[in-house]
């Protein structure tokens, strides 16, 4: 038999088998380990475990003592019983009367001992092996090691220590097979440090809901406009001053909940005469149910460049006036947030058939977009296509929302290259609009790793409403009437 006919499990003399592509191997003589240094090392290992087990779990490892301990001093076997029973009955009263710190203290702790062990520990080195982030050096086998398991509402994080040589981007390009290898819907890599990862799993999808339109807030933070929910169970909340906005996503993946959201997060505000939005609608359909909330509103290409070259002359104008005196905006009556919204961007920038207004809307939104943050001047800007031809100023808006989007290169444009290896596959976020629409992931100029969210659902009759009670002549706003007024709103201003 050559050593082309050799199968799996054939016996094989090492010194007569050859490869053609192997040299001749020696191995080293075989040395028996004393029975003392195995026992030693054992011995150890059991510390070590011990030890961590107290200092991963404090709150279990502690229970678990007490019963052992009132076992062995009392009476060995009735009382050992006697606690393992009563240890569930405590656990169970604490968590009917007092959930709240039930969970904090003891039941996510609890849950995330079970699923390190069961979900993590269990599947641990068979989906490192598959995913390919074992490494074999010398024959031998290393792992990644397996830390401490965290568990919120929704998400499991577990820590991690990457093998020496290695990088996160292997673990960022293996997110899918690590997701599918967990029974998780998806996957997240977080650097904590130097060796040092978090790799977040979520339980089952906690965005799969609608979230109906949030309480408009007592006092507005125009950094942290709640928006709706993140994936890991916490409000979503934005920053809209100090910062440009662009969202993006296909037809119907939800761009107005983004808008809506966001406006009636700042309703007090706008009330107050603190916060004015500036609003361009060009389709009509997005922005004119909730027209006298805005400021000024356009919805004809001329007056959607008027307005936003009335914008860059204010914005110029108070620079000019802070210029060596303020070096921060702060919202007052007199010197307002003013958020220029800019439903279906591209219309004014790439599909409008007159040359002159893609050149003057562009201009204007470059120059909102370069000074005007520093100055309390945003744009939130929405669009379907984001791909350069249509838009080219995307990169002036430091933070980004990529709602559902058709094709992964979309997601690259929007989020930036490498956010689909962190998580961000808004190409794959489902058309259903009961499960997708207003779920989009966020990428701020802070960060580099897109939060998955979930906008909360203004609907048309939530914004009547807004309107009604804090749109221009509503009976808890009396603002002043802006001069030519008839002209902004269409002569439709109450
Ligand atoms: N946050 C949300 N939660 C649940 N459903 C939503 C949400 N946002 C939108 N929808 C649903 O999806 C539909 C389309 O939403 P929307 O009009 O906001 O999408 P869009 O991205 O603005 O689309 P277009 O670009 O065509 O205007 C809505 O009519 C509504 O039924």
């Amino acid at each position: 038999m050559s050593w082309q006919d050799s199968r799996p499990g054939d016996s094989v003399d090492p010194l007569v088998s050859r490869s053609v592509v192997q040299p001749v191997r020696f191995a080293g003589p075989v040395v028996k380990t004393p029975a003392v240094f195995v026992i030693v090392v054992w011995v150890w290992r059991l510390i070590a475990g011990v030890v961590g087990a107290v200092v991963l779990h404090p709150v279990a490892t502690g229970l678990l003592a007490v019963v052992v301990a009132v076992g062995v001093v009392v009476d060995p076997w009735w009382l050992s019983l006697v606690g393992a029973g009563l240890v569930p009955v405590v656990l169970v009263v604490w968590w009917w009367l007092w959930r709240a710190s039930f969970l904090r203290l003891a039941g996510w702790r609890l849950l995330a001992l079970w699923r390190r062990f069961w979900v993590y520990r269990r599947h641990w080195q068979p989906v490192m092996v598959v995913a390919g982030l074992a490494e074999f050096y010398q024959d031998r086998q290393y792992l990644p090691r397996l830390g401490r398991v965290r568990c919120t509402p929704h998400v499991d994080r577990v820590s991690v220590r990457m093998l020496k040589g290695t990088s996160p981007q292997a673990w960022e390009k293996r997110v899918l097979a690590l997701a599918h290898g967990f029974d998780a819907p998806s996957c997240r890599v977080v650097v904590d440090g130097p060796r040092r990862l978090v790799v977040e799993f979520p339980r089952g999808d906690s965005l799969s809901g609608v979230i109906p339109a949030l309480p408009v807030p007592e006092a507005v933070d125009l950094a942290a406009l709640p928006m709706g929910r993140a994936e890991d169970g916490s409000w979503w909340r934005m920053r809209l001053h100090g910062t440009h906005i662009l969202v993006a996503g296909v037809t119907g993946a939800g761009k107005g909940s983004v808008i809506w959201s966001a406006i009636r997060a700042m309703l007090p505000a706008i009330r107050a005469g603190v916060a004015e939005v500036w609003a361009v609608d060009p389709k009509r359909m997005e922005l004119s149910l909730g027209r006298r909330l805005f400021a000024r509103y356009a919805d004809t290409a001329e007056t959607a460049v008027g307005l936003l070259e009335d914008a860059v002359v204010q914005m110029q104008e108070r620079a000019g006036r802070y210029a060596g005196k303020v070096r921060k905006h702060t919202p007052t009556t007199d010197d307002p947030f003013v958020a220029v919204v800019v439903d279906e961007v591209a219309f004014l920038t790439a599909y409008h058939p007159d040359r002159d207004v893609r050149r003057r809307a562009e201009n204007a939104l470059a120059t909102l977009t370069s000074q005007g943050r520093a100055v309390g001047f945003s744009v939130l800007a929405a669009l379907q296509d984001p791909r350069k031809e249509v838009m080219n100023l995307r990169n002036l808006f430091p933070d980004k929302i990529a709602l559902r989007l058709d094709e992964p290169s979309q997601v690259d444009m929007i989020l930036g290259e490498g956010a689909r290896e962190r998580g961000g596959n808004a190409h794959l976020i489902s058309a259903d609009p009961a499960m997708g629409a207003g779920v989009g992931f966020v990428r701020l100029e802070t960060s580099p790793y897109p939060l998955r969210v979930r906008a909360s659902f203004v609907t048309d009759s939530d914004i009547t409403r807004m309107e009604t009670d804090y749109g221009r002549g509503s009976s808890l706003r009396s603002l002043p009437a802006e001069s030519g007024a008839d002209d902004l709103f269409g002569g439709d201003a109450a």
